[in-house]
This record gives structure tokens, sequence and C-alpha cells, in this order.
């Protein structure tokens, strides 16, 4: 059994309904949706508010990079366009994976196409906060219990400006 969590971005558009979408995309391997969460741009400021959203999935047959590929996918049909100047700049959806693990162990690897546990998701109040409400319990792998992480100096000050906008799906 493979199973990820994938976390969902987008600031442009209508950004609730590109979450919608690429959640009902997921199909049956959607096991539980976040509710979506407006969230101040982070790391590039100059850009529109994001909805953050995070998801968990399961797939008996989907392999680490099957995940990336699904996430490229949705991204692709989402209409998102990778402009290669600008890092963190905005988009109509961005998923990352951000774990994953193969009949419960967690993959570990530091290959630039795919960096598991996603490098930056331990610091990112947007990601922690909903991974929070669909797992209290889930640990990062490497860096421990998301609800020590969220009271880290790197991460507790953003926490107070994720805003919960309610369930994305009916
Ligand atoms: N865990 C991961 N999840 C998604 N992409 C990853 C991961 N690890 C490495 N990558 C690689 O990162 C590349 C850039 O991804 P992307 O454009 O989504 O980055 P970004 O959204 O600008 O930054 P961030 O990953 O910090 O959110 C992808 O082409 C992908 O191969
Ligand atoms: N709040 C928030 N900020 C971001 C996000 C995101 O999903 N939410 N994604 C980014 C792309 O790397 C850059 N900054």
């Amino acid at each position: 059994m493979s199973r990820a969590v994938l976390a969902f971005g987008s600031n442009l558009g209508d950004r609730c309904a590109t979450l919608r979408e690429a959640l009902a995309g997921l199909g049956p391997a959607l096991m539980r949706a976040s509710g979506g969460y407006e969230t101040p741009p982070w790391g590039d400021a100059d850009q529109p508010a994001y909805v953050n959203a995070v998801a968990l999935v399961e797939d008996p047959a989907m392999t680490a990079s099957g995940w990336l590929d699904l996430a490229h996918q949705l991204e692709s049909a989402a209409g998102r366009v990778r402009d290669p100047e600008r890092r963190f700049g905005p988009r109509t959806l961005d998923v990352d994976v951000l774990a994953v693990w193969q009949d419960d162990l967690a993959v570990v690897q530091d290959d630039p196409v795919l960096t598991l546990p996603h490098p930056r998701a331990h610091l990112r109040a947007f990601v922690l906060v909903p991974w929070l409400e669909i797992d209290p319990a889930a640990i990062v792998p490497g860096h421990g219990p998301i609800a020590d992480l969220v009271r880290t100096d790197a991460v507790a000050p953003d926490v107070p400006a994720v805003r919960a906008l309610g369930p994305l799906l009916g």
C-alpha cells in the first residue's frame, strides 16, 4: 500500500473551485481532505493571498514518483504555466508531495526531482495547519509531530494568519 500527503495551493482565478476540481481529480485515492485555508503569500510577498488545502491519499499500486506524476497532471489540468524567472510566484495550482509511506515505512530521499519529505513542509504554516486538521497525530518524517512543529519559532508566528474557510467538498 502506498500512502501520501499532498498539499494544494492556488492564488490565481477562482481559488476554491480550482482546489475542489483538483481534489475531485484524485478519485478513489482520496481518503481525507482538509478544508480550505486562506493564507498570506510565503516566500515572495508580492502576490495575492493563497487558498491552501491538504489531502491524504492511498493507492495499493502507486509509487512515490507516481504521486509526483499525479501532482503534475493535476497542475496541468488546472492550466498552470510555470514562470522560470519567478520561484515561489503566483500560480493557478501548485501540488506538492509532502510525504509518502510505502507499506507504512516513510520514504526518505534527497533526489531534486522528488525530495521526501518535502524539504520546506515543516516550515510552512499553510501546510501544517491543514495537515493537522486531517491527521492531528501526524509525524513529518525526520522532523517530528506536526502538533510540535506548529509551535516552533519558524512556524508559530505565521499560524494566526492561516484563516479557515470551511470544507471544500460537500
Ligand atoms: N516533494 C516534492 N513535491 C513536489 N515537487 C517536488 C518535490 N521534491 C522535488 N520537487 C521538484 O520541484 C520542482 C519544482 O516544483 P514547484 O514548481 O512546484 O516548486 P515551487 O512550488 O515553486 O516550490 P515549493 O516546492 O517550495 O512549493 C518540480 O518539478 C519537482 O520535480
Ligand atoms: N501561503 C502560501 N504561500 C506560498 C505558497 C502557498 O501554497 N501558500 N506556495 C508557494 C509556491 O512555492 C509560495 N508561497
